[in-house]
């Protein structure tokens, strides 16, 4: 007999729609850890986050499904080693993701983070220096400081590490918008269309050399932790942006902040942090060139549907005994 856990509990309403799809499977929808502790004994299947004592006790484990995209908090050792089928809710994030990361592009590229601030203290100082706007005024003829303040997205590169689903639509906004994109994967060598060359990782640096802007789109895994350290920022352009909507602990943000204060690199938009929240005192808070969002970059009134959807498909196929859809290496991190 197939029996799901599930733990933290999850509302009534997704509840109906479990028990609707796990037909004749035993659902428990664990209120407390107690009745989690028990559950767990004979479960086949676990919906939640999952300890190394729940673990401990499941003799009948076959398949765990982690509520998140990222699997850093999931990878204890006892569970690398189990036998049993880890799937993650990738692939729900994209479109989200991507239109953030196309406002920070939008935002450095327009200077609109400077911009912002100046108006908080009424301020009207045109990015190019005092006789900007002189400038301005003699009109066309020469390029002048004021255009020479801003970015034209349709001369910019666009480089992307990890392009799975949300770095591959990163690639679509980004190419609608008319820039140039770089990419960079262990796995995907093409988007059909979009990117018709997807780079090895050996080629970061390639990518670094070659890009306005550096998005971070990878997961957090012992090949990606603290991939973003000094001699990253070195290998950049000091007029690039970086951009993090992946997993803080990809980027050493001491070595960040010390290459922002160097100007080894023009600016960086952070939504994911090695600790969070970001400690108050940070000096990341204070820089002018950097954007800084509380892991939001993913929020949207249509995830919590397909974050159901997700997992009402993956216990479908796990009745079925189909592939599910969203399998996960252990040993990879993803
Ligand atoms: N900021 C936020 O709120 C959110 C962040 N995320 C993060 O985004 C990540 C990606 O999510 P999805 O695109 O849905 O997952 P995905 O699994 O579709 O894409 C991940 C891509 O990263 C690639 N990758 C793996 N190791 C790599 C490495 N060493 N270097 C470069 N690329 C590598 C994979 O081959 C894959 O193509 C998640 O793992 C999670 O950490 C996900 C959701 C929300
Ligand atoms: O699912 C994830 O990994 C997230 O970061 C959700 O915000």
């Amino acid at each position: 007999m197939k029996k799901l856990v599930i733990y933290p509990p999850v509302d009534d309403l997704r509840l109906q729609r479990i028990l609707d799809a796990a037909q004749d499977m035993v659902v428990v929808n664990a209120a407390d850890q107690a009745t989690a502790d028990e559950a767990i004994v004979e479960a086949t299947a676990f919906f939640g986050k999952l300890t190394p004592q729940l673990l401990a006790r499941a003799k009948k484990l076959e398949w765990v499904q982690s509520p998140t995209a990222s699997l850093e908090h999931y990878l204890f050792p006892e569970l690398v080693a189990h036998p049993c089928q880890l799937t993650n809710m990738r692939g729900l994030f994209y479109d989200v993701i991507a239109d953030h990361v196309l406002g920070y592009v939008l935002m450095f590229a327009r200077n609109s983070h400077i911009y912002l601030r100046q108006q908080m203290q009424s301020r009207w100082e045109p990015v190019g220096g005092e006789d900007a706007r002189a400038d301005f005024v003699n009109g066309p003829g020469q390029v002048n400081a004021i255009d020479r303040g801003a970015l034209h997205l349709a001369d910019c590169t666009l480089g992307i590490v990890g392009v799975g689903s949300i770095g591959g639509e990163i690639a679509c906004r980004a190419r609608a918008f008319g820039m140039h994109v770089l990419g960079v994967d262990p796995v995907r060598r093409e988007i059909p269309d979009v990117l018709p060359e997807i780079w090895p990782i050996r080629q970061l640096p390639d990518l670094l050399a070659s890009s306005d802007f550096v998005v971070i789109a990878a997961p957090h895994t012992p090949e990606t932790e603290k991939l973003f350290s000094a001699q990253q920022f070195q290998q950049m352009r000091d007029s690039a942006y970086l951009i993090n909507i992946g997993r803080g602990a990809i980027v050493d943000l001491a070595a960040l902040s010390t290459a922002l204060e160097a100007g080894q690199i023009a600016g960086a938009a952070l939504d994911v942090f090695e600790v969070e929240p970001l400690p108050a005192d940070h000096a990341l808070w204070g820089m002018e060139n950097v954007l800084i969002t509380p892991h939001v970059a993913a929020a949207s009134p249509r995830i919590a549907e397909r974050h159901t959807e997700t997992l009402l498909e993956n216990i479908r196929r796990y009745i079925n005994g189909e592939e599910f859809l969203t399998p996960a290496d252990k040993q990879k991190w993803f």
